[in-house]
């Protein structure tokens, strides 16, 4: 599997997720970052397993992409598991790998605010926001914390206004954006223990 097309001068989101299942809450934030960054196109990356949860029990890889696009059916966005196909195992792989494959893009991380509050644990993290700017979507539960997070606290000098958001695809790393405004509350856990409460299958 390879990643879809891209060419200089294109401005992608690259959102990973391990998606079990795929939500509302996903599509919202890849539309927002869609329309608010200004970007041609969101790849939806669903991931082989992030490295800091436990793996066991997660749907197949080529479930959770189907479950992805059941949820969004946009001409701009891309569903996809190059990852896995290439081996990768941390975001820091991949983005300098797109970084190299593709020079001329403009890619863009996209997380939600959890996410952030953990990004100090991912594998060279540090190395990772020096390589690809970064967009936060606030997430119920950690919409005040996110951005006193350790890693926010270390990007503190190049966030950008809200609403300059449109310029982060293509500023010079380390950047990143605080999207605030919509949130969704939704979370896979959740959908998960309702369908084992209904008597259906976990996965
Ligand atoms: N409701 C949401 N609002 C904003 N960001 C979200 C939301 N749900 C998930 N995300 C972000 O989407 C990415 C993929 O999340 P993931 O697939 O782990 O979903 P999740 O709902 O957090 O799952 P789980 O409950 O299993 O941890 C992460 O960057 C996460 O922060
Ligand atoms: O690279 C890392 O160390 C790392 C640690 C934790 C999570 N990630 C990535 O973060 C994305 C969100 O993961 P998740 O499980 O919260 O949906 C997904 O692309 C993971 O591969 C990456």
């Amino acid at each position: 599997m390879r990643p879809p097309p891209a060419f200089p001068g294109m401005r992608i989101g690259l959102f990973g997720g391990s998606f079990d299942p795929f939500h509302e809450g996903h599509r919202l934030v890849a539309m927002e970052a869609l329309k608010r960054l200004r970007l041609d196109t969101v790849w939806i990356l669903v991931t082989p397993g992030n490295p800091l949860k436990d793996r066991s029990g997660l749907p197949p890889l080529a479930q959770r992409m189907a479950d992805a696009h059941r949820v969004i059916d946009h001409p701009r966005i891309r569903v996809t598991g190059f990852e896995a196909a290439r081996g990768f195992t941390y975001s820091y792989e991949t983005v300098a790998w797109l970084r190299r494959r593709y020079p001329g893009v403009d890619f863009v991380w996209i997380m939600g605010g959890d996410s952030l509050r953990s990004f100090h644990r991912w594998q060279r993290w540090r190395d990772m926001a020096r390589l690809v700017p970064i967009a936060v979507h606030a997430r119920p539960g950690s919409v005040r914390i996110a951005p006193r997070s350790r890693a926010a606290q270390w990007l503190d000098d190049v966030r950008i206004p809200e609403d300059e958001a449109a310029t982060l695809a293509g500023s010079t790393p380390p950047a990143w954006t605080y999207l605030t405004g919509v949130v969704s509350g939704q979370s896979s856990t959740a959908i998960r223990a309702r369908r084992l409460a209904l008597g259906g299958s976990s996965d």
